[in-house]
């Protein structure tokens, strides 16, 4: 249903203008390139990559930004609205918001030096939110190896891509409140590791609860396979990275990950294509948003 070629001959700009804004922000702030990546996953995981993660909270309207996975942490949804005006300056009305997060996650891997592959167009963007999906359908911190594949599983993801995908996490922070309780609980943590994070994220409730500390200790700012290395060595920063390299059915695959850098970005490229193309609105569905904030009025 999606083609490469969606935009070839309606907007054969639309893709160079997205890298060059992608790579002026990563440059600008390398942390940047997690915070897109992610919010494509955000808004493919609730009804679909439809733009719907982009959509702000306005008057009446209900966005997903207040629901408890993105509120106070989804970022980048300026640098979309910012790619969008210049798109829409190349071509009125014509590339999606959706497609715009697709191109532009693909990007900000490459941008860190991580695998390219070609995205998949023709995703229109949606009119509605939905908060209530955003807190049932997106993956908590907390979760065990059976709760994360089931949640993958139910959007038509594999283990495979699961345990891939979340070498995303080779990228970008966390804040304390999302890790504290398996830097004081967990026993599957290395103790130099707990030990040296426990000094900017107490164990009280409430301080310092957004304090940051990279999801891969080793290089946070290079899309390389040092998540699964990590995971090896008791050093997965949430509970759910660590659940992957815990004595169960998916070591296998993280050790595979974690030896052969290419077996890890030839299965997250494939991943991206699967998660990009969850439910996408095509055709006649949705819309084009003029400005990916906020729903054509
Ligand atoms: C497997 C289940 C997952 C869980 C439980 C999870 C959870 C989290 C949490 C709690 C954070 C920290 C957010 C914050 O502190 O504000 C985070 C960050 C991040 N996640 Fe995930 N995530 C998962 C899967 C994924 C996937 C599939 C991707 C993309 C393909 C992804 C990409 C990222 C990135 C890049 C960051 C860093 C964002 C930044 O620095 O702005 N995650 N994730
Ligand atoms: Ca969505
Ligand atoms: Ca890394």
């Amino acid at each position: 249903q999606l083609s490469s070629t969606f935009y070839d001959t309606s907007c054969p700009n639309a893709l160079s203008t997205i890298k060059s804004a992608v790579t002026a922000a990563v440059s600008s702030e390398a942390r940047m390139g997690a915070s897109l990546v992610r919010l494509h996953f955000h808004d493919c995981f609730v009804d679909g990559c439809d733009g719907s993660v982009l959509l702000a909270d306005t008057g009446s309207f209900v966005g997903e930004q207040g629901a408890i996975p993105n509120n106070g942490s989804i970022r980048g949804m300026d640098v979309i609205d910012n790619i969008k005006t210049q798109v829409e300056a190349v071509c009125n009305q014509t590339v999606s918001c959706a497609d715009i997060l697709a191109v532009a996650a693909r990007d900000s891997v490459v941008a860190l030096g991580g695998p390219s592959w070609t995205v998949l167009l023709g995703r229109r963007d949606s009119t509605t939110a939905s908060k209530t999906n955003a807190e049932s359908d997106l993956p908590a911190p907390t979760f065990s190896l059976q709760n994360l594949t089931d949640n993958f599983s139910n959007k038509g993801l594999s283990v495979t891509d699961m345990i891939a995908l979340s070498g995303a996490h080779t990228i970008g922070q966390s804040q304390c409140r999302f890790f504290r309780a398996r830097i004081y609980n967990d026993t599957n943590i290395d103790t130099a590791f707990a030990t040296s994070l426990q000094a900017n994220c107490p164990q009280a409730t409430g301080s310092g609860d957004s304090s940051l500390a990279p999801l891969d200790t080793m290089t946070p700012n290079a899309f390389d396979n040092a998540y699964y290395t990590n995971l090896q060595s008791q050093k997965g920063l949430l509970h759910s990275d660590q659940e992957l390299f815990n004595g169960g059915s998916a070591d296998s695959t993280v050790s595979s990950f974690a030896s052969s850098a290419s077996a890890f970005t030839s299965a997250f490229a494939t991943a991206m294509v699967n998660m990009g193309n969850i439910a996408p609105k095509t055709g006649t569905q949705g819309e084009i948003r003029l400005t990916c904030s906020k729903v054509n009025s």
